[in-house]
C-alpha cells in the first residue's frame, strides 16, 4: 500500500498553548516495509498514529492507498492494523480466544470459519496454551504477542507497529521480526528503537524534532541518525 503524506503536522493542547508534534512532512512510502527510526520525542508514534488515521492533522493530508486517513477512516479501518506501543492498550476482550475474535467480528464468517482461522493463528503464535487465559492475566510480552496475532488474524494490507518487540524475550523479538518481515506478509511501517531490526527493512525514514530529515536505504538513514548522536 503506498503511503502519501503531504505538509503533515500535527499539534496537541498543551496546557495554554499548542504543541507542534510534526510539521511539514512530506513524503511518499511505498517499500513493503518502512522502518522509522529517531530519538524519544522526536515524533515517531505520532506519525504512526497519523498513517493509522488515529490522531487528525493540523494541517495536511495522509492517503494510504488513496484513501483520506481523515475523511476515508472507515473504510481504511479494514485494511489496516495498528499495534501500539502499550500492548494493554488494545487488548480488550476477556480471554485470549476472544481478543483474537473480536477482530474477525463482523466480517460476515460463520462461527465454524471463524473459530478455525482463531485457532489456525493462536497455533501460529504459539498462544494456544494461553487461549482460555484472561487477557489481563498475561505477561506483558505475552499480551504484545497477543496483539500482534489479533491484528495479523484479520489479514491487514498495511500492519503500522509501534515497537512490537520491545516487551519480548531474544526467541520471540526473532519470531516476530520474522514474521513483520515476511516477503509474503503485510506491508509493514514499523517504529523501533532496534536499529538491527531497522537495517532489515526496505527502507526507513529518519524522524528528528517533528520533522522527516532522512529516506532512503536503511543504513544510510541509520548512518544519519548516528551522526546526531553526541560523540
Ligand atoms: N498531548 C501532548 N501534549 C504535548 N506534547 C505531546 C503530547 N503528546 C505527545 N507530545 C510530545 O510530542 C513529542 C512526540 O511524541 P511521540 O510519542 O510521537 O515521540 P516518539 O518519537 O514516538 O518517542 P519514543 O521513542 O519515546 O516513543 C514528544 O516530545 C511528546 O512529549
Amino acid at each position: 500500500m503506498t503511503v502519501q503524506i503531504s505538509g503533515l503536522r500535527v499539534e496537541a493542547e498543551d496546557g495554554e498553548r499548542r504543541a507542534v508534534l510534526l510539521d511539514e512532512v512530506t513524503c511518499t512510502l511505498s517499500a513493503h516495509t518502512t522502518a522509522v527510526i529517531g530519538e524519544n520525542g522526536s515524533g515517531k508514534s505520532t506519525l504512526a498514529r497519523a498513517v493509522g488515521g488515529l490522531n487528525r492533522p493540523a494541517a495536511g493530508t495522509v492517503h494510504v492507498s488513496g484513501l483520506d486517513t481523515v475523511r476515508q477512516a472507515r473504510q481504511l479501518r479494514r485494511r489496516v492494523g495498528f499495534l501500539f506501543a502499550n500492548p494493554a492498550a488494545q487488548v480488550i476482550m476477556p480471554t485470549v480466544r476472544e481478543d483474537v475474535a473480536l477482530t474477525l467480528r463482523g466480517r460476515g464468517l460463520s462461527r465454524g470459519e471463524v473459530a478455525e482461522r482463531v485457532d489456525r493463528a493462536l497455533v501460529e503464535h504459539e498462544l494456544m496454551d494461553l487461549a482460555d487465559r484472561p487477557c489481563l492475566s498475561l505477561s506483558s510480552g505475552q499480551q504484545q504477542r497477543l496483539a500482534l496475532c489479533a491484528v495479523l488474524v484479520g489479514e491487514p494490507d498495511l500492519v503500522i507497529a509501534d515497537e512490537p518487540t520491545s516487551l519480548l524475550d531474544a526467541r520471540h523479538r526473532r519470531a516476530v521480526a520474522r514474521r513483520l518481515l515476511d516477503a509474503d506478509g503485510p506491508d509493514v511501517l514499523l517504529v523501533t528503537h532496534d536499529l538491527e531490526l531497522a537495517r532489515r527493512c526496505e527502507e526507513a525514514v529518519l524522524i528528528d524534532g517533528g520533522r522527516l530529515v532522512r529516506q532512503g536505504p536503511p543504513a544510510d538513514v541509520i548512518a544519519a541518525y548516528e551522526e546526531l548522536l553526541p560523540a
